[in-house]
C-alpha cells in the first residue's frame, strides 16, 4: 500500500494487501494507517491501495465543489480512524451527515462547553458585539473579572486578557474547577457600574447565547469528546456562532490537554464545512493546531466547498491534501499555493471530474496522484437533496397515479 504521509517507509504493495481492512496496519509495517482508496489509472481502473498514515499528526485539508464527495471522504478517514490504534477521531458535524458512523461504534453527541473555554477577550466578538462599545467592553471586563478571581484559586485561563484577535492563542489552560455560568456572568453585568444602555445591551446578547443551548458551566471537559471511537459533534441547527464557540473550546481543549500529558490519544479533529469556522471566534485555536498541533500530537483535516475562503496558513501548512472537482477561480488559485512550493505541473488541469476521485498531494513524497476514494462501509448522509424526492413530489405522483381521468 501507498501511504501518504508517511516518508521513508516502504510502499511496498505486498500480496494480500488488497483485502485489508479498511484501516490497515501495513503489511512489512506495524504502523496504523487509514485505507483512503486505489491509484485511478487514465483508463478508469483502479491500481494499488492508497492509505493515510495515522501514526503521526498530520493537517489536512478536502477540498471540492458541491457533491463532489468531500464529507464522504471526511467520513472514509474518520471510518479508518476508528479502527487504528492510539488516535481519537473527533467530527464537526455542521450539517448532521455524519450520524452513520455510528455502525463505526461511534457516538453522536449535541456539544456542550464551559462558558470559561472561551477568552474574555473572546466574548464581545462571539455575541457580535463591538469590543471598544460600551456593551462590548463591559462584556469583556465582566468575564475577565470571573476568570481572575478564579484565577487567584490557581485557575486563571492565561487567555483571558489576550486581545490578539484571529491570529495564533497564546498558552492557555482549561480551567479544571468550575465555570461562572452565562446567568452568572449576566448577574454581573446587572451588578456593575457601567452605563444602563450597555448593562442591558450586554445582558441581553447573553441571553442570546443562553438560547443557543450550547453553554453549559457543569459541562464534561473537553476531552470527553476523544475515544478510540469517532465522537460525531452535532451541531446541525446550531446557529454558526454557537457552533465556533464549540469548536474553539474543543480544539483548544484538546491542544491543552495534549500539551499538559492529560489525554493518551492522539486526537484527530475532522471539520466539514471548515470556511464557515475561519473569520469567527473558532478562528485562532484553528490556527494553532495548524502551526503548532503537530508537535503535541493534534491532527486538524478541514474539508471545504470554499478553499478561497481558507486563510493561506490553512494549505501551507498542511502536509495533506485531497481535492475534488473545483471550478471557481478563487477556489483553484488557492490549489497553487501548494503547488509552487513541489510540485511541477499545474495542479489545476490535473482535477478529476468523476463523484469519489481526488487529486492527492502528498507533502511528505512530494508527489500527486490521482486516486478512487474506496466505498464507505458506514451509511453517508449527505448529497444533495432532489425535489423529486421529496413528500410532496412522491405525493403528487401518487395522487396523479390514481387519478381516475
Ligand atoms: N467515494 C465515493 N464512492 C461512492 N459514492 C460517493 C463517493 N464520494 C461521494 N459519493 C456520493 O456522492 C454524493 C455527494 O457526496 P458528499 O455528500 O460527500 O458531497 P460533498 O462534496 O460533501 O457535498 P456538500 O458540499 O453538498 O456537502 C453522496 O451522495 C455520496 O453517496
Amino acid at each position: 500500500m501507498h501511504v501518504l504521509g508517511r516518508d521513508a517507509v516502504s510502499d511496498d504493495h505486498s500480496p494480500g494487501d488488497d483485502a485489508a481492512h479498511d484501516a490497515t496496519v501495513g503489511v512489512g509495517s506495524p504502523l496504523p494507517t487509514v485505507r483512503l482508496g486505489s491509484f485511478l489509472a487514465r483508463d478508469g481502473s483502479a491500481g494499488a491501495a492508497v492509505g493515510v498514515d495515522a501514526d503521526g499528526p498530520h493537517a489536512g485539508v478536502i477540498f471540492g465543489k458541491r457533491g463532489t464527495g468531500k464529507s464522504y471522504t471526511l467520513g472514509v478517514l474518520a471510518e479508518g480512524l476508528a479502527d487504528a490504534g492510539g488516535v481519537a477521531p473527533i467530527v464537526v458535524d455542521p450539517m448532521g451527515v455524519f450520524g452513520g458512523l455510528s455502525a463505526a461504534g461511534g457516538r453522536v453527541v449535541e456539544p456542550t462547553v464551559r462558558p470559561d473555554a472561551i477568552p474574555a477577550a473572546a466574548w464581545p466578538d462571539l455575541l457580535g458585539l463591538d469590543p471598544t462599545g460600551g456593551a462590548g467592553s463591559l462584556l469583556w471586563r465582566v468575564v475577565a473579572d470571573a476568570a481572575s478571581e478564579r484565577g487567584e484559586a490557581g485557575t486563571l485561563d492565561r487567555g483571558a486578557t489576550d486581545a490578539s484577535g484571529p491570529s495564533d492563542e497564546s498558552a492557555t489552560s482549561t480551567p479544571p474547577n468550575a465555570s461562572p455560568s452565562l446567568a452568572s456572568i449576566r448577574d454581573r453585568v446587572a451588578a456593575s457600574d457601567a452605563p444602563p444602555d450597555a448593562r442591558r445591551a450586554a445582558a441581553n446578547h447573553l441571553r442570546l447565547a443562553e438560547s443557543w443551548g450550547v453553554f453549559d458551566a457543569d459541562a464534561p471537559p473537553t476531552t470527553s469528546v476523544a475515544a478510540g471511537s469517532p465522537t460525531v459533534l452535532d451541531l446541525a441547527g446550531v446557529p454558526e456562532r454557537a457552533s465556533s464557540a464549540v469548536l474553539r473550546a474543543v480544539a483548544r481543549g484538546l491542544y491543552d490537554a495534549r500539551v499538559d500529558g492529560d489525554l493518551d490519544r492522539l486526537p484527530w479533529l475532522l471539520v466539514d464545512e471548515a470556511h464557515a469556522f475561519f473569520g469567527s471566534v473558532a478562528e485562532p485555536a484553528l490556527r494553532t493546531l495548524l502551526t503548532r498541533g503537530r508537535s503535541p500530537g493534534v491532527s486538524l483535516v478541514c474539508a471545504t466547498q470554499r478553499p478561497g475562503a481558507l486563510p493561506s496558513v490553512a494549505v501551507s501548512q498542511s502536509d495533506l491534501l485531497i481535492t475534488h472537482r473545483l471550478t471557481a477561480e478563487r477556489d483553484v488559485a488557492r490549489l497553487a499555493e501548494a503547488e509552487t512550493t513541489y510540485l511541477a505541473g499545474n495542479l489545476a488541469s490535473r482535477l478529476p471530474t468523476g463523484t469519489g476521485e481526488a487529486l492527492v498531494v502528498d507533502d511528505a513524497t512530494e508527489t500527486a496522484h490521482t486516486l478512487r476514494i474506496r466505498e464507505r462501509r458506514t451509511p453517508h448522509d449527505g448529497g444533495s437533496p432532489r425535489a423529486s424526492r421529496t413528500t410532496a413530489a412522491v405525493e403528487s405522483a401518487i395522487g396523479e397515479s390514481e387519478d381516475p381521468r
